[in-house]
Protein backbone atom coordinates (compact mmCIF):
# COMPACT_ATOMS: atom_id res chain seq x y z
CA UNK A 1 0.00 0.00 0.00
CA UNK A 2 1.35 3.67 -0.74
CA UNK A 3 2.55 5.34 2.03
CA UNK A 4 3.71 2.30 4.39
CA UNK A 5 7.05 2.90 5.60
CA UNK A 6 8.26 -0.19 7.37
CA UNK A 7 11.13 0.45 9.54
CA UNK A 8 13.19 -2.03 11.44
CA UNK A 9 15.10 -0.72 14.10
CA UNK A 10 18.24 -2.99 14.97
CA UNK A 11 18.85 -4.54 18.45
CA UNK A 12 22.46 -2.84 17.73
CA UNK A 13 20.97 0.54 17.92
CA UNK A 14 17.99 0.63 19.51
CA UNK A 15 18.95 1.88 23.36
CA UNK A 16 21.01 4.39 21.50
CA UNK A 17 18.14 5.87 19.67
CA UNK A 18 17.40 9.81 19.99
CA UNK A 19 14.09 11.44 20.59
CA UNK A 20 14.81 13.12 17.76
CA UNK A 21 14.46 9.77 16.21
CA UNK A 22 11.51 8.61 17.08
CA UNK A 23 10.15 12.30 16.52
CA UNK A 24 10.67 11.64 13.07
CA UNK A 25 8.54 8.52 12.66
CA UNK A 26 5.84 10.77 14.82
CA UNK A 27 6.16 13.59 12.14
CA UNK A 28 5.97 11.08 9.53
CA UNK A 29 2.82 9.77 10.65
CA UNK A 30 1.53 13.48 11.09
CA UNK A 31 2.50 13.72 7.38
CA UNK A 32 -0.03 11.44 6.23
CA UNK A 33 2.71 7.91 6.39
CA UNK A 34 1.88 5.26 7.53
CA UNK A 35 5.15 3.64 9.53
CA UNK A 36 5.33 0.14 11.29
CA UNK A 37 8.01 -0.65 13.21
CA UNK A 38 9.94 -4.01 13.74
CA UNK A 39 12.20 -4.00 15.97
CA UNK A 40 15.31 -6.47 17.28
CA UNK A 41 16.99 -6.63 20.09
CA UNK A 42 19.82 -9.17 19.60
CA UNK A 43 22.32 -7.70 22.22
CA UNK A 44 19.52 -7.45 24.97
CA UNK A 45 18.87 -11.01 24.51
CA UNK A 46 22.46 -11.55 24.42
CA UNK A 47 22.96 -10.40 27.91
CA UNK A 48 20.38 -12.16 29.55
CA UNK A 49 21.42 -15.26 28.11
CA UNK A 50 24.41 -14.61 29.30
CA UNK A 51 23.08 -13.48 33.42
CA UNK A 52 20.80 -16.94 33.24
CA UNK A 53 24.00 -19.36 31.79
CA UNK A 54 22.44 -20.33 28.85
CA UNK A 55 24.50 -20.38 25.66
CA UNK A 56 23.52 -19.37 22.45
CA UNK A 57 25.67 -19.44 18.74
CA UNK A 58 24.81 -18.15 15.48
CA UNK A 59 24.94 -19.34 12.06
CA UNK A 60 25.10 -16.85 8.80
CA UNK A 61 23.44 -14.03 11.41
CA UNK A 62 20.35 -16.52 12.90
CA UNK A 63 20.56 -17.70 16.60
CA UNK A 64 20.63 -21.10 16.98
CA UNK A 65 17.23 -21.61 18.82
CA UNK A 66 16.64 -24.06 22.02
CA UNK A 67 13.70 -24.14 24.02
CA UNK A 68 16.01 -22.05 26.80
CA UNK A 69 17.03 -19.48 24.43
CA UNK A 70 13.65 -19.09 22.97
CA UNK A 71 11.75 -17.99 26.41
CA UNK A 72 14.96 -16.11 27.00
CA UNK A 73 14.38 -14.41 23.05
CA UNK A 74 10.91 -14.02 24.13
CA UNK A 75 10.90 -12.39 27.14
CA UNK A 76 13.85 -10.07 26.36
CA UNK A 77 11.70 -9.16 22.20
CA UNK A 78 8.31 -9.15 23.65
CA UNK A 79 8.37 -8.12 27.37
CA UNK A 80 11.22 -5.48 27.37
CA UNK A 81 12.35 -3.86 24.23
CA UNK A 82 8.87 -4.05 22.49
CA UNK A 83 7.17 -1.74 25.26
CA UNK A 84 10.48 0.16 25.36
CA UNK A 85 9.76 1.49 21.83
CA UNK A 86 5.93 1.99 22.53
CA UNK A 87 7.08 3.94 25.02
CA UNK A 88 9.54 5.79 23.25
CA UNK A 89 6.96 6.81 20.44
CA UNK A 90 4.94 8.15 23.36
CA UNK A 91 7.00 10.38 24.26
CA UNK A 92 7.67 11.48 21.40
CA UNK A 93 4.01 12.52 20.59
CA UNK A 94 2.63 9.41 19.29
CA UNK A 95 0.42 6.44 20.00
CA UNK A 96 1.68 2.87 19.64
CA UNK A 97 0.36 -0.72 20.39
CA UNK A 98 3.14 -3.19 20.35
CA UNK A 99 2.67 -6.89 19.46
CA UNK A 100 4.48 -9.40 18.86
CA UNK A 101 4.09 -12.16 15.63
CA UNK A 102 1.78 -14.47 17.80
CA UNK A 103 -0.96 -11.51 18.32
CA UNK A 104 -3.79 -11.95 15.78
CA UNK A 105 -1.52 -14.86 14.26
CA UNK A 106 0.22 -11.16 12.76
CA UNK A 107 3.08 -13.68 11.58
CA UNK A 108 2.72 -17.25 10.99
CA UNK A 109 5.71 -18.80 10.07
CA UNK A 110 7.36 -22.62 9.66
CA UNK A 111 10.81 -23.39 10.54
CA UNK A 112 14.38 -22.69 8.49
CA UNK A 113 15.73 -25.71 9.63
CA UNK A 114 14.80 -27.56 12.65
CA UNK A 115 17.70 -29.80 12.75
CA UNK A 116 20.57 -26.97 12.40
CA UNK A 117 18.73 -24.17 14.10
CA UNK A 118 16.33 -25.43 15.95
CA UNK A 119 13.16 -22.75 16.82
CA UNK A 120 14.23 -20.72 14.44
CA UNK A 121 11.15 -19.56 12.17
CA UNK A 122 10.44 -17.81 8.68
CA UNK A 123 7.42 -15.96 7.95
CA UNK A 124 4.99 -17.77 5.17
CA UNK A 125 1.53 -15.08 6.06
CA UNK A 126 1.31 -11.55 7.68
CA UNK A 127 -2.03 -10.50 9.12
CA UNK A 128 -1.87 -7.88 6.98
CA UNK A 129 -6.01 -6.59 7.71
CA UNK A 130 -4.74 -6.41 11.69
CA UNK A 131 -2.13 -3.88 10.73
CA UNK A 132 -4.05 -1.96 8.61
CA UNK A 133 -6.92 -1.54 11.19
CA UNK A 134 -4.64 -0.32 13.70
CA UNK A 135 -2.88 1.85 11.13
CA UNK A 136 -6.67 3.92 10.74
CA UNK A 137 -6.80 3.88 14.53
CA UNK A 138 -3.76 6.46 13.72
CA UNK A 139 -1.54 3.87 15.94
CA UNK A 140 1.92 2.89 15.22
CA UNK A 141 2.51 -1.03 15.34
CA UNK A 142 5.27 -1.74 17.26
CA UNK A 143 6.05 -5.51 16.40
CA UNK A 144 8.29 -8.20 18.10
CA UNK A 145 9.66 -10.75 16.02
CA UNK A 146 8.35 -13.99 17.51
CA UNK A 147 5.91 -16.13 15.41
CA UNK A 148 4.01 -18.76 15.53
CA UNK A 149 3.50 -21.71 13.35
CA UNK A 150 -0.24 -23.15 12.59
CA UNK A 151 -0.21 -25.05 15.76
CA UNK A 152 0.60 -22.54 18.11
CA UNK A 153 4.21 -23.44 18.56
CA UNK A 154 6.51 -20.46 18.33
CA UNK A 155 9.35 -19.59 16.70
CA UNK A 156 11.84 -16.85 17.29
CA UNK A 157 12.71 -14.68 13.70
CA UNK A 158 15.14 -12.61 12.84
CA UNK A 159 13.81 -9.26 12.66
CA UNK A 160 15.00 -8.19 9.11
CA UNK A 161 13.06 -11.56 7.50
CA UNK A 162 9.91 -10.25 10.14
CA UNK A 163 10.38 -6.87 8.88
CA UNK A 164 10.43 -7.89 4.98
CA UNK A 165 7.51 -9.96 5.25
CA UNK A 166 5.61 -7.29 6.46
CA UNK A 167 6.81 -4.87 4.20
CA UNK A 168 5.97 -7.59 1.24
CA UNK A 169 2.70 -8.71 2.12
CA UNK A 170 1.69 -5.00 2.47
CA UNK A 171 2.90 -3.93 -0.69
CA UNK A 172 4.95 -0.80 1.65
CA UNK A 173 6.14 1.98 -0.51
CA UNK A 174 9.31 1.88 1.77
CA UNK A 175 11.78 -0.40 3.36
CA UNK A 176 14.47 1.10 5.61
CA UNK A 177 16.84 -0.95 8.10
CA UNK A 178 17.94 1.24 10.73
CA UNK A 179 21.52 0.11 12.27
CA UNK A 180 24.54 0.91 13.85
CA UNK A 181 26.75 1.21 10.39
CA UNK A 182 26.44 3.77 7.94
CA UNK A 183 25.41 1.12 5.33
CA UNK A 184 27.10 -1.20 3.93
CA UNK A 185 30.45 -0.72 3.99
CA UNK A 186 33.41 -1.84 1.24
CA UNK A 187 36.93 -1.37 2.27
CA UNK A 188 35.93 1.39 4.79
CA UNK A 189 33.99 3.25 2.59
CA UNK A 190 29.57 3.06 2.81
CA UNK A 191 28.35 1.94 -0.28
CA UNK A 192 25.78 4.73 -2.03
CA UNK A 193 23.55 1.76 -4.09
CA UNK A 194 24.61 -2.07 -4.24
CA UNK A 195 22.67 -4.39 -7.28
CA UNK A 196 20.73 -8.05 -6.16
CA UNK A 197 24.47 -9.10 -8.46
CA UNK A 198 26.86 -7.27 -6.75
CA UNK A 199 25.00 -8.68 -2.99
CA UNK A 200 25.93 -12.11 -4.11
CA UNK A 201 29.35 -11.48 -4.87
CA UNK A 202 30.42 -9.34 -1.72
CA UNK A 203 28.54 -12.24 0.17
CA UNK A 204 30.66 -14.53 -1.66
CA UNK A 205 33.87 -12.65 -0.84
CA UNK A 206 33.17 -11.78 2.58
CA UNK A 207 32.63 -8.38 2.54
CA UNK A 208 29.66 -8.88 3.71
CA UNK A 209 29.46 -11.11 6.59
CA UNK A 210 27.16 -11.91 10.03
CA UNK A 211 24.22 -9.61 10.50
CA UNK A 212 24.82 -8.04 7.83
CA UNK A 213 23.57 -11.28 5.53
CA UNK A 214 20.00 -11.18 6.61
CA UNK A 215 19.72 -7.86 6.14
CA UNK A 216 20.47 -7.95 2.43
CA UNK A 217 19.01 -11.46 2.10
CA UNK A 218 15.60 -10.24 3.21
CA UNK A 219 15.79 -6.65 1.38
CA UNK A 220 16.74 -8.79 -2.17
CA UNK A 221 13.60 -10.60 -1.35
CA UNK A 222 11.31 -7.75 -0.77
CA UNK A 223 12.28 -5.71 -3.94
CA UNK A 224 9.09 -5.80 -6.02
CA UNK A 225 7.15 -3.23 -8.74
CA UNK A 226 5.78 -1.37 -5.40
CA UNK A 227 8.86 -1.23 -3.29
CA UNK A 228 11.90 -0.63 -5.94
CA UNK A 229 14.66 0.10 -3.16
CA UNK A 230 15.57 -0.55 0.33
CA UNK A 231 17.67 1.67 2.55
CA UNK A 232 20.34 0.70 5.34
CA UNK A 233 21.18 3.55 7.67
CA UNK A 234 22.47 4.33 10.35
CA UNK A 235 20.45 4.92 13.71
CA UNK A 236 22.88 7.86 14.50
CA UNK A 237 20.83 9.50 11.75
CA UNK A 238 17.03 11.32 13.20
CA UNK A 239 15.71 11.58 9.49
CA UNK A 240 14.55 8.51 9.18
CA UNK A 241 11.94 8.59 6.03
CA UNK A 242 12.98 11.77 4.00
CA UNK A 243 13.32 10.95 0.66
CA UNK A 244 16.54 12.80 -0.31
CA UNK A 245 18.23 13.49 2.58
CA UNK A 246 19.03 10.38 4.18
CA UNK A 247 22.44 9.09 3.87
CA UNK A 248 22.98 5.23 3.83
CA UNK A 249 23.38 2.49 1.13
CA UNK A 250 20.11 1.86 -1.43
CA UNK A 251 19.80 -1.57 -2.58
CA UNK A 252 18.17 -1.77 -6.03
CA UNK A 253 17.55 -4.78 -8.43
CA UNK A 254 19.85 -3.90 -10.77
CA UNK A 255 21.61 -0.69 -11.97
CA UNK A 256 19.25 1.48 -14.08
CA UNK A 257 20.29 1.04 -17.83
CA UNK A 258 21.03 4.49 -19.60
CA UNK A 259 19.32 4.92 -22.75
CA UNK A 260 20.71 7.54 -25.46
CA UNK A 261 18.18 8.81 -28.09
N1 LIG B 1 29.81 -5.03 4.53
C1 LIG B 1 29.34 -4.67 5.72
N2 LIG B 1 29.06 -3.38 5.96
C2 LIG B 1 28.61 -2.97 7.17
N3 LIG B 1 28.40 -3.80 8.20
C3 LIG B 1 28.65 -5.12 8.03
C4 LIG B 1 29.12 -5.60 6.77
N4 LIG B 1 29.27 -6.95 6.89
C5 LIG B 1 28.93 -7.27 8.14
N5 LIG B 1 28.55 -6.19 8.85
C6 LIG B 1 28.14 -6.22 10.26
O1 LIG B 1 26.74 -6.14 10.33
C7 LIG B 1 26.42 -5.46 11.55
C8 LIG B 1 24.97 -5.04 11.52
O2 LIG B 1 24.18 -6.19 11.72
P1 LIG B 1 23.62 -6.55 13.19
O3 LIG B 1 24.73 -6.52 14.18
O4 LIG B 1 22.81 -7.80 13.10
O5 LIG B 1 22.74 -5.28 13.46
P2 LIG B 1 21.19 -5.06 13.80
O6 LIG B 1 21.06 -5.41 15.26
O7 LIG B 1 21.03 -3.60 13.55
O8 LIG B 1 20.37 -5.93 12.91
C9 LIG B 1 27.45 -4.34 11.57
O9 LIG B 1 27.64 -3.80 12.84
C10 LIG B 1 28.71 -5.05 11.07
O10 LIG B 1 29.43 -5.62 12.14
C1 LIG C 1 16.59 -16.14 14.63
C2 LIG C 1 17.28 -14.92 15.17
O1 LIG C 1 18.47 -14.74 14.95
N1 LIG C 1 16.53 -14.08 15.89
C3 LIG C 1 17.05 -12.88 16.49
C4 LIG C 1 15.87 -11.99 16.86
C5 LIG C 1 16.29 -10.60 17.26
C6 LIG C 1 16.95 -9.85 16.12
O2 LIG C 1 16.84 -10.16 14.96
O3 LIG C 1 17.65 -8.77 16.58
P1 LIG C 1 18.68 -7.84 15.78
O4 LIG C 1 17.89 -6.92 14.93
O5 LIG C 1 19.38 -7.14 16.85
O6 LIG C 1 19.59 -8.70 14.94
C7 LIG C 1 17.91 -13.19 17.74
O7 LIG C 1 17.63 -14.14 18.45
O8 LIG C 1 18.85 -12.40 18.00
Amino acid sequence: MKDIVVIKCGGSTIAELSTEFFKSVVNMQQSGKHPIIVHGGGPAINQLLQKLDIKSEFVDGLRKTTEDVLDTAEMVLCGKVNKQVVTSLYQAGGQAVGLSGCDGKLLEVRPINEGMLGYVGEPISVNTSLLTSLMDLQMIPVIAPIGMNNEGVHYNVNADSAAAAIAKELEAEQLVFVTDVDGILKDGKCLDKVTAEEIEAYIADGTIYGGMIPKVKAALLTLTDSLQSVMIMNGKSTNVGKNGSVQGTTIIKTKMKQFVS
